[in-house]
């Protein structure tokens, strides 16, 4: 039976852990692979945002040219050449990957198993026919999407995000079930392409956890692309004889489309690996149980990403494996992990970053708040951009006048986000913020600046 110093499950962020540090250990690398190819690296380069985003840049160009028609410029869409599109991408990120792959199965004191692990007992994995312990382990082995059990599902061809972008023609029409992360970014990418695009969805609104400005505004911006199905529910799939799918939802009038694709969240893979035989526990939501230090309930276990976290975004596990990586080194001197500010983005069109607290939030925790609303269109960039539709919104707290929660619906969101998500992390008060640094004129932060500057704290 083979015995290691550390065994780590997970190519994806798992994989950042072992450097040159580990040189006198001897490691085990585990992974199965992800998607239908099997690929080394986990979900954020080969399905998760580094393809979606290089589609979604594409999709912004092909966009363009209703922006440029309202500041004077003609431009036509004519074609989005999506075989080239996803050739380029995945020519891209294949080789990386590949690379990545023949990297660690030379590594001299890392053994790489491309196989599916899963514990047999405390400190001991079945992995393939073979049985491999080791001293410690890492549990690093991400998330994957839910399917919902309706029924005919079986009957059809449903893609998730794992299948979608690699399929070989554009659909001319497509239902899009969920109204979260990954619905928001294909509707914008595949409308922005000329597919016609339904979203179904359980509630009200799209992007729902966002501040309640955010997500009406986000909903009522995309909906001038995509048709919403609201309060809905997919009720049956069934084959049509041409091809398409019949789709049947206990709202509107039954549609058949080219594709559908599934975005109803993703389940924790803890089940899967049977953390439970190693004495690992789950939570209610499945995910793996970890304390400030990423350590699981079992002795030398540690656990990072979407596997035990409930925010399943990468700079968050790309943290969770920095903590990790100096506790296995630093075993008398551990650090833990900082969740108190973890932003996001949502790349569609228009995009969406937030960091802490919405104010439906702030209310529920009884926080004494102030809240400042500012338009792109307030400022001298929002003037050439003649921009009507897009805001930034600020929390504070009245007493301490640090901010609580900001939140972007617009262009460069995600980039515009940053200064705040700094400000919250060093607790720089709003006052200090706003004027104790030069904004440069007349550039889109000022967006930023401006939404400062509009927190009243004495009324
Ligand atoms: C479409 C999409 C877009 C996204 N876009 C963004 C974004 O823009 N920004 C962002 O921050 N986040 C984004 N995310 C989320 C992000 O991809 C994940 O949070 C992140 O990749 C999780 O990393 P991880 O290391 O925890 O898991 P993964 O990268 O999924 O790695 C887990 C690895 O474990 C392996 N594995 C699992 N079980 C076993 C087993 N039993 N035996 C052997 N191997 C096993 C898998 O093969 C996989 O390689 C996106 C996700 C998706 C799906
Ligand atoms: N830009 C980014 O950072 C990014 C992009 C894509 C994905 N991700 C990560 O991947 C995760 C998964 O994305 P996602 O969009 O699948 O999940 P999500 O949690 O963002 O959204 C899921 C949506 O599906 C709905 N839903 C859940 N169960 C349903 C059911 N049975 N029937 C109908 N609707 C149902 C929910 O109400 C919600 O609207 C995200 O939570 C996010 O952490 C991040």
């Amino acid at each position: 039976m083979p015995h290691f110093d550390l065994c780590i499950i997970g190519s994806g962020s798992g994989n950042t852990i072992v450097d040159e540090q580990f040189a006198d250990q001897s490691v085990a690398l585990i992974d199965q692979g992800v998607g239908p190819n099997a690929v080394f690296g986990g979900t954020c380069l080969n399905l998760g945002c580094i393809p979606t985003k290089m589609f979604v840049l594409p999709a912004d160009l092909a966009r363009s040219p209703s922006e440029a028609d309202r500041l004077g410029v003609d431009l036509t869409f004519n074609r989005a050449d999506w075989k080239a599109i996803r050739d380029r991408i995945f020519g891209r990120i294949d080789p990386i990957s590949a690379g990545g792959e023949q990297w660690r199965a030379s590594s001299p004191n890392l053994t790489l198993y491309r196989e599916h692990a899963h514990f047999v007992g405390p400190k001991t994995l079945q992995v393939g026919d073979d049985h491999v312990t080791a001293d410690r382990f890492v549990i690093a082995a991400g998330s994957r999407a839910v399917l919902p059990q309706i029924p005919g599902i079986e009957d059809v061809t449903v893609h998730t995000s794992d299948t979608v972008m690699r399929i070989d023609d554009l659909p001319r029409s497509m239902v899009i079930l969920g109204g979260g992360f990954i619905a928001a970014e294909f509707a914008h990418i595949f409308s922005a392409f000329g597919v016609d695009v339904t979203v179904v969805m359980r509630s009200g609104r799209m992007l729902r956890h966002e501040d309640d400005d955010i997500s009406d505004r986000f909903t009522e911006l995309i909906e001038k692309r995509v048709k919403l199905v609201r309060n809905a529910s997919i009720t049956g799939l069934q084959a049509c004889d041409d091809g398409r799918i019949r789709v049947i939802t206990d709202q509107e009038p039954v549609q058949e489309v080219d594709l559908v694709l599934v975005a109803i969240g993703r389940q924790p893979n803890g089940d899967l690996v049977d953390v439970g035989a190693a004495g690992v526990d789950l939570d209610d939501g499945g995910r793996v149980i970890v304390d400030d230090y990423q350590r699981t309930t079992a002795d030398g276990v540690f656990a990072l990403g979407d596997v035990s976290s409930p925010y399943q975004l990468k700079h968050v596990a790309n943290h969770e494996a920095r903590v990790v990586q100096h506790n296995l080194l630093h075993p008398d001197s551990m650090i833990t992990a900082d969740h108190r500010f973890v932003p996001h983005a949502v790349f569609s069109d228009p995009q969406v970053a937030s960091v802490g607290l919405t104010e439906q939030e702030a209310v529920r925790a009884g926080r004494n708040y102030v809240t400042a609303v500012q338009d792109y269109g307030t400022v001298a960039y929002g003037w050439a951009m003649e921009d009507t539709q897009h805001l930034a919104k600020l929390i504070a707290d009245r007493d301490s006048r640090q901010l609580i929660g900001a939140h972007i619906v617009g262009p460069q969101a995600s980039t515009l986000i940053q200064p705040l998500i700094q400000a919250m992390s060093f607790g720089l008060a709003v006052p200090d913020m706003a004027r104790g640094q030069y904004w440069i004129h007349p550039a889109l932060p000022e967006l930023v600046e401006n939404a400062l500057l509009s927190l009243k704290f004495d009324d």
